[in-house]
């Protein structure tokens, strides 16, 4: 029995999992910060393992961070499990979504989700509820895009990878001039002073909404970085998707306004998403 009782002494890190415990299945994808295999935990809990490549975040930090982000628990926020430290490379173990990125979901779905705006508005509250309950937490997300949440059984969708940029040594990644950096979710005073903000997370969020209206479009199409920094410092706006309800769009268009303090916050845009989608039912 793992419960080792508190008179023990042992400092029994919940947050550090025991990789003997994990058993590695299929491969679901794979980047620059190394791979991610689907995985069974004590033989019965389906989790993602990501085997983080050595040389592609500040471990130390992370696993101290970790401790902090297991406490972070919310239906609509993917389930940190735990750490495997003791080695490398550390494995971060997660709640294992079975249907993918959303972006993906989206792509591949675009056909019947094209016409149900319900359910396209009901994967955007969802992903409105868990960043409510970061931001309730002062938690900020700082990479919030479709392709960072998941989707489970039952068209749950969940946001994922929250806070994890701080840890990503790639500068190519986390500067703004960076050829990784994610401009095209990025609002004016992150562009010019990487000030993030749940304000900032907000302004991604607003991209997000795009995004699933879009059944995952490329936001600016294919502009270059440049030509969208260059377009959202003067003001310029993502169109409407072309099958977007007005009300939908204006919430959207909120979320970009040009002053962080003129963005709505998570809790108030929850109550007018949800408010939408009864008036629209
Ligand atoms: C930022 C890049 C990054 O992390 N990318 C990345 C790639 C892969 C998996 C994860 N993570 C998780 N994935 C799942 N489920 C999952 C299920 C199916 C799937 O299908 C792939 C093939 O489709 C035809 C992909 C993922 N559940 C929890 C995760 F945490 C993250």
């Amino acid at each position: 029995d793992r419960s080792v009782p508190a008179t023990a002494g042992l400092s029994h890190d919940k947050w550090e999992i025991d990789p003997q415990e994990l058993m590695l299945l299929e491969e679901l994808g794979s980047g620059q910060f190394g791979v991610v295999r689907r995985g069974k935990w004590r033989g019965s809990i389906d989790v993602a393992v990501k085997m983080m490549k050595e040389g592609t975040m500040s471990e130390d930090d992370f696993i101290e961070e970790a401790k902090v982000m297991t406490k972070l628990q919310h239906t609509n926020l993917v389930q940190l499990y735990g750490v495997c430290s003791k080695n490398r490379p550390i494995f971060i173990v997660t709640e294992y979504m079975r249907h993918g990125s959303l972006l993906n979901y989206l792509r591949r779905h675009e056909q019947s989700l094209v016409s149900n705006q319900g359910l396209l508005l009901d994967m955007c509250i969802q992903v409105c509820k868990g960043m409510a309950y970061l931001e309730r937490h002062n938690y900020i997300h700082r990479d919030l895009a479709a392709r960072n949440c998941l989707v489970g059984s039952e068209n749950t969708v969940k946001v994922a990878d929250f806070g994890l940029a701080r840890y990503v040594l790639d500068d190519q990644y986390t500067s703004s001039g960076g050829s990784k950096f994610p401009i095209k979710w990025a609002p004016p005073e992150v562009l010019n002073y990487t000030r993030f903000s749940s304000k900032s997370d907000i302004w991604a969020y607003g991209v997000l909404m795009w995004e699933v209206f879009t059944c995952g479009k490329m936001p600016y199409g294919r502009l270059k970085n440049a030509e969208v920094v260059e377009r959202v410092q003067k003001g310029l706006i993502l169109e409407r998707p072309k099958n977007c309800y007005k009300e939908v769009y204006d919430i959207m268009r909120k979320c970009w306004s040009p002053v962080p303090e003129n963005r709505p916050s998570f809790r108030v845009l929850k109550e007018q998403l949800i408010s939408v989608a009864q008036g629209l039912l």
